[in-house]
């Protein structure tokens, strides 16, 4: 008789129609891995943000084609779908089932871990659909998914530099650039969801998981694109890390580049993808000029990508240790205290090797 493998694909949740949006922002800025605040400072902020945000983020989410909410969920499940088939595939003696575990709205985390419980699994390998490891995400998602369940699980926490990845990727970019007729004087924008200044320099691994990344994509595209690292999606007063897609689509287009920009830590499309980079960035670059503007699409179930989480899973389930990354063990250098990897630490400028 074979194991009962459940695998928990950790994402951030979308609000489902339109009334669901100021609740579902109220519990992403309750989260303490999101404002840093004490309790009572930290729901008045919620309940301020929510309430005032909600109107202008309604209208995005109107934009797209589900419903008046996010089309992340239906994408989880294909995602899910497609990576239970390939596991059942990889492991035939054993019963697997993809559970999805949102953060900020249905079917929570806790909820998620009611399930894995009533369906009675010998194995839990929690995999995070956020490929770069962000205390923001994937830690908060550990923390609320380990007050929900107490049993030993193993856990996936990132696969930046996985060459699957990588390259699927790169062949998702030169698709779209086949797409829009092959250009000249490209620009290409690798853009990921920005993240507080603060929130990086107390040791959060994220930005450089994606700056590495983005080295990566480099070294495999046309030699003469000129390419940029950048980061979308601020929200609030505080200072984020940069620099910023929005500035950097400006510069370009005035430059009258053909930009292609590619999301680099979204793994589905959503209010991020569709509405800011295929809507509102689309009008910063032709009201500054571009020659074109070409958005790259997401991985969703790019069969390179579901593959590689398959191999991440089963690596996970062969490993003596809880936690694995996609280089075996710790991936991220001594600076990054935000690293989930507290064993072994590398020494202050020891060499890292993606892709090892
Ligand atoms: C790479 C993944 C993400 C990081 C890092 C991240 C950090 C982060 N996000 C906010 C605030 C918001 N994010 C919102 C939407 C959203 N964020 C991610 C991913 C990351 N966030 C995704 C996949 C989505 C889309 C969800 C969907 O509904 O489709 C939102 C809601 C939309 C909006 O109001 O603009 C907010 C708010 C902060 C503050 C933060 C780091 C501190
Ligand atoms: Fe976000
Ligand atoms: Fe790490």
């Amino acid at each position: 008789m074979g194991r009962k493998i459940a695998v928990v694909l950790f994402n951030l949740g979308g609000p489902d129609k339109a009334e669901s949006v100021r609740p579902f922002l109220k519990n992403l800025f309750r989260d303490p891995a999101i404002i840093t605040a004490p309790l009572p400072i930290r729901w008045f902020l919620a309940r301020l943000i929510s309430r005032t945000r909600a109107p202008s983020v309604i209208k995005n989410y109107a934009m797209m084609d589900a419903g008046g909410g996010s089309p992340l969920l239906p994408e989880t499940e294909e995602q899910a779908a497609a990576l239970q088939t390939e596991l059942a595939k990889q492991l035939p003696e054993d019963e697997v089932r993809c559970f999805i575990a949102m953060r900020y709205w249905h079917p929570f985390t806790e909820q998620a871990a009611k399930n894995v419980k009533a369906w009675g699994a010998d194995e839990v390998v929690l995999l995070p659909l956020y490929p770069q490891f962000s205390t923001t995400t994937t830690g908060s998602s550990l923390t609320a998914w380990k007050k929900a369940y107490k049993d030993p699980v193993r856990t996936v926490c990132c696969y930046p530099f996985e060459e699957d990845f990588v390259s699927a990727h790169v062949e998702r970019i030169m698709q779209a650039w086949e797409k829009a007729g092959r250009p000249e004087n490209v620009s290409l924008l690798l853009s990921a969801h920005g993240l507080p200044e603060k929130i990086v320099k107390d040791g959060d691994p994220y930005q450089w998981q994606c700056e590495t990344m983005a080295e990566m994509i480099i070294g495999r595209v046309p030699r003469d694109w000129e390419v940029t690292a950048c980061y979308q999606s601020r929200v609030g007063p505080l200072k984020w890390i940069g620099p910023p897609t929005e500035e950097v689509i400006a510069e370009k287009s005035k430059a009258g580049k053909n930009i292609l920009i590619a999301p680099i830590a979204f793994v589905s499309e959503h209010i991020e993808t569709l509405v800011e980079l295929g809507e509102e960035y689309r009008l910063v670059a032709e009201e500054h000029g571009a020659a074109s503007y070409t958005r790259v699409e997401a991985l969703g179930t790019h069969p390179d990508f579901i593959s590689m989480l398959a191999r991440e899973t089963t690596e996970a389930l062969s490993m003596k240790t809880p936690m694995r990354s996609c280089g075996g063990d710790r991936l991220c250098p001594h600076e990054f205290s935000g690293c989930p990897h507290k064993q072994p630490v590398r020494k202050a400028g020891q060499a890292i090797n993606p892709q090892s």
